[in-house]
């Protein structure tokens, strides 16, 4: 039987599978579709820009080998993108690129929807020789990417931060929008952009501002009439980082502002970055049209690191600063404290600091007692796994159903429950909530906090549940 695209793929994904890890098989290499097989060429439709920029950069050695066992030498990978017309509101449509081919490429740039090349319009509102004029970046040269210690959960994060560095406003993550909890590097890896962009582009003007700052900027600003001076100094940036910005929530006149910044940054091709402690759609008080720009382009999250990463920043923090430490004490730490990297740096500190003053060797006995505070602390974090398990006990329903699409009235008000709980006892975010917990999204969680709500004060026996289950939940 002759080959098809399809078997030809199978061929294909059976090989990657076998040399890359599973859960980036799962992510990169499922959802993609074979289309059409032509000689030697085989052509892969792939979700987004996004998608393709991604296999390009990451596993385009892989997928020429793989390719080149089937359809030998002259195999030629072709990809079909679903373009989303965000901008025009139209229907969305496809390019075909063929890919580089090379084992290591810059993304391509592709017919995008946004005129990229835009960059020749001349904007009526800049004085000619004042758009060169230098400014201090604001970056922070101790907060770099030799510094910023890759791992699972941040890997995507940082791999786009890197990309954005290379060709800033060259790639579909404009803007970049990177989230994350309480201390897991935001600030750290959007200076890291900075830095990295400016070295590769000593010619660009790149500002990092807080968003405090620029509020506090901008009122100063109208206080002293020159707001458009604001606006246009903004509007002169080739890169700009603004960190914090649910710090936007509830305040109109600089959303507004923000906003025509925003659009003339985009529409030249300038490089955005925003960072924030929850995902776009978690923003409350935030203008809808701002909310949708934020997810135009990438939204990257930071998660809390997980064991190996702990380590690896332990690690690297002793060697850079000289100092040894046991296997065991660093494995502890690693193992203790788990709920961010700011709190990681702040007990390897205490230790050193404590070994330091009172002239004792760093041991595994010192350790635990320095930590014992901290970790007493932290364990006190009610988990959202946690949440579901003991709702699921009370109720005596297996906790798969809850996680199903089941619309079984017991399964759907405990699931409800549990989305109130995680919302009352953790930090998490809605769309956090919602992944967790059935996969649903954040309007549904929201829906529910508001049903548990409103039960408990109407429904006596539904009270008497909600208050149990506090109790249960918040005595461990
Ligand atoms: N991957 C990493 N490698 C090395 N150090 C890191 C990493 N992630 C975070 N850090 C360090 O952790 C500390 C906290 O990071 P940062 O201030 O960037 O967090 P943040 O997410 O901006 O926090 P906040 O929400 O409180 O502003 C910094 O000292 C930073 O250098």
């Amino acid at each position: 039987m002759g080959k098809t695209a399809e078997s030809v793929w199978k061929n294909c994904l059976n090989f990657v599978e076998d040399n890359i890890q599973e859960q980036a098989f799962k992510t990169w290499f499922i959802p993609i579709q074979p289309v059409k097989l032509n000689e030697n060429v085989l052509t892969i439709q792939v979700p987004s820009k996004f998608f393709y920029e991604w296999l390009e950069e990451h596993y385009i050695k892989l997928l020429k080998i793989s390719l080149q066992k089937e359809l030998g030498k002259e195999a030629k990978l072709v990809y079909s993108i679903v373009m989303d017309q965000k901008y025009s509101g139209k229907e969305a449509y496809t390019v075909k690129i063929p890919s580089s081919n090379k084992e290591k490429m810059l993304p391509q740039e592709v017919d995008a929807p946004m005129p990229i090349d835009s960059k020749k319009v001349k904007n009526p509102f800049i004085i000619p020789g004042l758009q060169k004029i230098k400014i201090d970046s604001q970056l922070n040269t101790g907060y770099n990417f030799h510094n910023f210690i890759e791992g699972e959960t941040n890997r995507l994060a940082r791999s786009a931060g890197k990309a954005v560095a290379k060709r800033p406003g060259g790639t579909s993550f404009n803007p970049l929008f990177i989230y994350g909890g309480v201390g897991l590097g935001k600030t750290h890896l959007a200076h890291a952009i900075g830095l990295e962009a400016k070295e590769n582009h000593p010619d660009k003007t790149v500002l990092y501002v807080s968003t405090e700052k620029f509020t506090q900027q901008f009122i100063e600003a109208v206080r002293n009439n020159n707001r458009n001076d604001f606006i246009h100094f903004y509007q002169m940036i080739d890169i700009l980082i603004m960190d914090d910005v649910q710090f936007l929530s509830g305040k109109k006149a600089t959303q507004d502002v923000f906003f025509h910044i925003f659009n003339h940054l985009h529409q030249r091709g300038n490089q955005i970055i925003l960072t924030s402690d929850k995902p776009p759609v978690d923003i409350q008080d935030m203008e809808q049209r701002l909310i949708s720009r934020f997810k135009w382009g990438l939204s990257a999250d930071l998660q809390a690191p997980d064991y190996d990463t702990r380590l690896s920043i332990l690690n690297y923090k002793i060697e850079k600063d000289g100092i040894e430490m046991p296997e065991d004490v660093l494995d502890y730490i690693a193992k203790s404290i788990k709920t961010n990297v700011r709190e990681l740096e702040g007990s390897l500190n205490s230790i050193i600091a404590q070994a330091t003053l009172n002239k004792k060797e760093i041991t595994l006995e010192l350790t635990q007692k320095t930590l014992s505070n901290f970790i007493n602390n932290t364990r006190k974090e009610i988990s959202i796994d946690y949440i579901q398990r003991t709702v699921c006990d009370y109720f005596k329903i297996p906790i798969d159903e809850i996680q199903s699409k089941t619309r079984k009235r017991d399964v759907v008000q405990a699931r409800q429950l549990a989305m109130y709980f995680a919302k009352k006892f953790t930090k998490a975010s809605l769309s956090s909530i919602g992944s967790q917990i059935g996969n649903r999204d954040h309007a549904t969680v929201l829906h529910a906090c508001k049903t548990v709500k409103n039960l408990s004060e109407t429904d006596k026996v539904f009270r008497g549940y909600v208050e149990e289950l506090s109790r249960k939940i918040s005595v461990e």
